[in-house]
């Protein structure tokens, strides 16, 4: 058994390489300069003893939106503080809560900490109005300038009360500013015009990263986290950064790959992150093209699985089809064959079936998410098309990561795991 303490390692501070917000916040974000002066113009008058303006920030996922806001209002707090001017900012991360009313009882929560300190409870058994109440007094008590970050808003669906009637409220005495922020844009297409105007009075847009400001951000990331390498002009980080332990290739190909799949900087990092750790676990000294190609194989597999295991039921059986035509060495079936057998496996365990089409739907919600894969082709003259399924992972894959429901259970043990021995 290996001992701590006694390694070597290419890391001198691996928190810096650690994508999780709470582990490690980056100091500055020049590729987002546009955006934050933005932000800093919509929040400026609260130094002037004026009410800061409302935004609404969006853009996909791992833009650097929350570390953004955050270093943005920490600026001002800090700025605040020197002045002696009254500012709070209170940040909600929205993400889990499917309602306007959740939302408010977190808020109500997160202002009486702001008065009395940690550890208040979540109000409970209000209506939405007494709750909107409540908010408004919170705000009276705590005075000055309030800053209310929304992030991840999109989870309350089309329950828009809290924003309707937040930049409506006017607490007295308080200049209160709303952020809202969200990664889906359908959701900020769909709000209602006004809550859109009120709570937009600005709109920021983080649109995604390139392959090439990746590669400044994991240079900057990679130097401080990695034994001997350093960045020799910071205007330019990627171009000038010198390292014994990263080989040449390393940083562009994790750009690449991340750029290729969504110009996620959070990906990116977690890719370098986990090639470092790969190559730092095998005790190696230096990181190659190849820990990148693996640490890519390793975390597609990992989302993969985790897909397979929040699979809602009739999802999970339309798999299970597949993967019992795979099991049984029936070649690519047709959908209706598949459909035939997943209306055995739900007599089976006394579920109601959905017709052929939805069936199909949720065969077709699979080759989405590269659980399963999709072939389409003509039937022969005249015939139409149509498209065959096969599993795109290991076949223990699917049975591992599907444990969860017992009704999934008994279909596995009693259907599948005979036909393979
Ligand atoms: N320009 C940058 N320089 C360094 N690190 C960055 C930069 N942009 C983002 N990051 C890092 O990427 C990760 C994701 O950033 P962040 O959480 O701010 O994204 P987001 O846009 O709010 O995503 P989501 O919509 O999923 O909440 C964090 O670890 C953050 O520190």
């Amino acid at each position: 058994m290996r001992s701590f303490g006694d390694e070597d390692s290419i890391f001198v501070d691996m928190d810096r390489l650690n994508p999780n917000t709470q582990t490690y916040q980056p100091k500055s974000l020049p590729e987002r300069e546009a955006e934050l002066d933005q932000l800093h113009s919509a929040l400026r008058p609260a130094t002037m003893g004026s009410t800061p303006l409302n935004a609404f920030v969006f853009g996909p996922t791992g833009q650097g939106k929350t570390v953004g806001i955050s270093l943005k209002t920490s600026q001002l707090q800090e700025y605040a503080d020197e002045k002696g001017l009254e500012l709070h900012v209170v940040h909600v991360r929205c993400k889990g809560m499917d309602k306007s009313y959740h939302v408010m009882t977190h808020l109500v929560k997160k202002l009486r900490e702001k008065r009395f300190g940690p550890g208040e409870e979540l109000p409970s058994g209000y209506q939405k109005k007494t709750l909107l109440s409540m908010i408004i007094d919170e705000l009276e008590a705590i005075g000055g300038t309030v800053i209310v970050i929304l992030d991840e808003i999109d989870a309350i669906g089309n329950d828009d009360y809290i924003l309707y009637e937040l930049p409506r409220a006017e607490p007295e005495d308080v200049r209160l500013s709303i952020i809202g922020i969200t990664n889906d844009l359908q959701f900020r297409e769909n709000l209602d015009a006004d809550v859109r105007s009120s709570l937009g009075e600005d709109e920021i847009e983080f649109a995604p990263y390139d392959a090439n400001q990746l590669r400044d951000i994991l240079a900057r990331r990679a130097a401080g986290a990695l034994r001997d390498t350093e960045i020799g002009d910071k205007d330019r980080p990627f171009a000038t950064l010198e390292s014994d332990v990263l080989t040449d290739d390393v940083i562009p190909l994790t750009s690449a790959l991340a750029a290729q799949d969504s110009g996620d900087a959070r990906e990116a990092i977690k890719l370098l992150f986990r090639a470092c750790r790969f190559a730092d676990d095998d005790g190696e000294s230096t990181i190659t093209e190849q820990h990148v190609r693996n640490a890519h194989e390793y975390l597609e597999q990992a989302a993969v699985e985790r897909g397979i295991q929040s699979l809602p039921l009739q999802r999970a059986l339309a798999l299970l089809t597949v993967t019992h035509a795979t099991i049984s060495g029936t070649d690519q079936p047709e959908t209706k064959d598949l459909h035939n057998l997943y209306e055995v496996f739900c007599e089976h365990i006394d579920t109601r079936a959905i017709s052929e089409r939805r069936f199909r739907d949720k065969l077709n919600d699979l080759a989405d998410s590269s659980i399963l894969a999709k072939d389409t082709r003509g039937r022969g003259q005249g015939l139409g098309q149509t498209n065959r399924y096969e599993v795109e992972v290991k076949v223990e894959t699917v049975l591992d990561n599907l444990t969860d429901d017992s009704r999934i259970e008994a279909v596995i043990d009693e259907m599948l795991r005979p036909r393979m021995d």
